[in-house]
């Protein structure tokens, strides 16, 4: 899996990870090279008393030590290069992908898992590109060459080197494989321990108003326990096996040490291999050690490689058009035509058979009880879901065939709970229109009602985080002028005068109808009142349409409109 995904990934970086490879070789190489250029010193040069000897292969030793500090720095430096802009494009990538899924396919993988994955999971995968061509290629390298180089020492005490080798890398192997699914554990109670800390620290007024602080604390701990019991299982696992290796490296020293011993003795090895082999051994193992550090990284890279690959491969529910409608000739109809919607996994729609047509300058309001599917419809408009039958056009074409960006420009949305970005009242205003002016922004406050509350505080007045810092009103108010700041053709407002006192609903509502006379307008309300200045009233009743026309005929033919109508106080102090 991993390295499927890295031969994908890592193609823009071809040119500098086979560099990296050059410059990883000759810096091995020359590691290696020191203990025979060492061995030969010793036995041509110290046991002859060959100075000459000794001085010219000295001076070989340090060029080839310079040789490798040189390689061995510019290879640091290429692999930190090459794995910080995997780690850049691969976040890239995944942030723009998130961005093109469907609130459907957000809601599956779940916002907290695409945070880890955006973040966490690229991060461990550039730590294994970058572990990988600092230590994986040169500890490969160095464990293949040693074994050549003791070769040429002395064959019969190499092949007992590479019995022992082969027990060790099989060993590990083994106990490598314990280690993926531990990760895979690791990272999903990671997930979960993002997921609850995002919704309780965001309820955590709840939490103690409900007083479940020792309810919650528990829910926690048991997440936290999961965690680091798997962690301490591969802390374990880690644990046993530099244990492993220095038992086989001692067993090995001693075993070459008593063989060499004989074949000294008895002339058939130079005193000089042993000094060598030794160095070889060392090396060999120290570069098995490193390299088992690396797998297991490796193991749990590719646990990560998995998570990003599955976000990558995730494909929106609401697919771009193959051939966009670019432009719209003119304002026109909204209209729904035997709209039906359901859920994934829901066991009936929530919208059945929907018909609907809003003209510009026409206000409908939709009205229905609480989860009678009034979002939702809003929702198929704006194409955050795509009706599972039937249709819905704007402006005369399917919303399916219209391009994302042009749909999104045409039709503004004022959510029920609306979002506002850290930043400032300024920056929120011009979120959909970066070149509005002042000015501009100042008439969309004064029509969202919000102009008293921001000449107080500024247009530069600073906004937390979703929009903490204000209250739930002034956030509507600011998400409403939002959209106006847009321009958009057609306005879905979506509940969105909730939080508002009920002179203030009144003056906003007046000051909607002459602004946006010319638009055309779907309006989601509770409230009959303000259903009753709208051209139209659809209403709904789990999901059906159990009444269509203007608010006299309803409240004059529809028993349930009137009956809504009667139950509201407000209502019945304007009649
Ligand atoms: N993301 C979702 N996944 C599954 N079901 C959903 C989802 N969103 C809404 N629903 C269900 O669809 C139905 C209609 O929800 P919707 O939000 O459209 O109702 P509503 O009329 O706007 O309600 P309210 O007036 O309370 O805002 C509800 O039964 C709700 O449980």
């Amino acid at each position: 899996m991993l390295i499927g995904f890295l031969n994908t990934q890592m193609r823009p970086y071809r040119r500098g990870l086979s560099a990296l490879v050059v410059l990883q070789l000759v810096q091995t190489s020359a590691s290696l090279l020191l203990p025979t250029l060492n061995a030969a010193v010793i036995d041509h040069g110290i046991l002859q008393g060959d100075v000459e000897y000794i001085a010219s292969v000295g001076a070989l030793m340090l060029g080839v030590a310079v040789i490798q500090i040189l390689t061995a720095s510019g290879a640091v430096v290429l692999a930190a290069r090459c794995a910080a802009r995997l780690g850049r494009d691969l976040r890239r990538r995944v942030f723009r992908r998130v961005l093109a899924l469907s609130a459907r396919e957000v809601g599956d993988l779940g916002a907290p898992s695409l945070l880890n994955r955006t973040v966490n999971d690229v991060q461990q995968v550039q730590n294994i590109v970058l572990t990988t061509a600092d230590v994986a290629v040169p500890a490969v390298v160095m464990c293949l060459g040693g074994i050549v180089l003791a070769v040429f020492q002395d064959v019969a005490v190499s092949l007992v080197i590479v019995v022992l080798v082969v027990v060790v890398i099989a060993a590990l192997a083994v106990t490598l494989g314990r280690l993926g699914p531990l990760y895979t554990r690791m990272q999903r109670s990671v997930d979960r321990i993002g997921h609850l800390l995002r919704e309780r620290i965001s309820g955590v007024r709840v939490i103690r108003a409900f007083v479940r602080d020792d309810h919650e604390r528990a829910r926690f701990d048991r997440t936290n326990a999961e965690l680091s019991e798997a962690a301490l299982r591969v802390g374990r696992i880690m644990a046993g096996m530099p244990v492993m290796v220095t038992i086989v490296m001692n067993i090995l020293t001693v075993v070459i040490i008593w063989i060499s011993g004989r074949r000294i003795d008895d002339g058939e090895m130079p005193l000089g291999a042993l000094t060598a082999l030794l160095t070889y051994v060392t090396l060999i193992i120290v570069s098995i050690i490193m390299a088992v550090m690396v797998f297991s990284e490796g193991s749990r890279a590719a646990v990560s490689a998995g998570r990003i690959q599955q976000v990558l491969d995730t494909r929106t529910s609401v697919p771009a058009p193959r051939r966009p409608v670019r432009a719209l000739a003119a304002p026109g109809e909204v209209e729904l035509r035997g709209a039906t919607f359901g859920y994934p996994g829901a066991e009936k729609p929530v919208l059945r058979d929907v018909d609907l047509a809003v003209r510009p300058g026409q206000t409908v309001a939709i009205l229905g009880s609480t989860g009678s599917g009034k979002s939702t419809l809003l929702n198929l408009v704006l194409r955050l879901y795509d009706v599972t039958a039937g249709t819905v056009r704007v402006h005369g074409v399917d919303a399916r065939d219209i391009d994302p960006a042009l749909l999104s420009r045409t039709v503004g949305h004022v959510p029920q709970r609306p979002h506002l970005f850290s930043g400032t009242v300024a920056s929120n205003l011009r979120f959909g229109r970066p070149d509005a002016t002042d000015a501009e922004l100042w008439q969309a406050l004064e029509v969202a009602q919000a102009r008293e509350f921001v000449d107080r505080i500024g247009l530069d007045a600073p906004v937390a985080q979703g929009g903490a810092n204000l209250s739930g009103g002034q956030r509507q108010r600011l998400a409403i002028a939002r959209t106006l700041v847009r321009r958009p053709a057609v306005y879905l407002l979506d509940d969105c005068f909730s939080a508002l006192d009920h002179g203030t609903e009144a003056r906003l509502r007046a000051a909607l109808a002459s602004e946006l006379s010319g638009a055309t307008v779907l309006l989601v309300t509770q409230r009959v009142e303000a259903a009753e200045n709208a051209d139209h009233v659809l209403l709904l009743d789990d999901g059906r349409v159990i009444g269509s026309g203007t608010p006299d005929r309803l409240s004059r033919d529809n028993p349930v409109y009137r009956e809504i109508a009667l139950s509201q106080p407000v209502h019945q102090e304007v009649r």
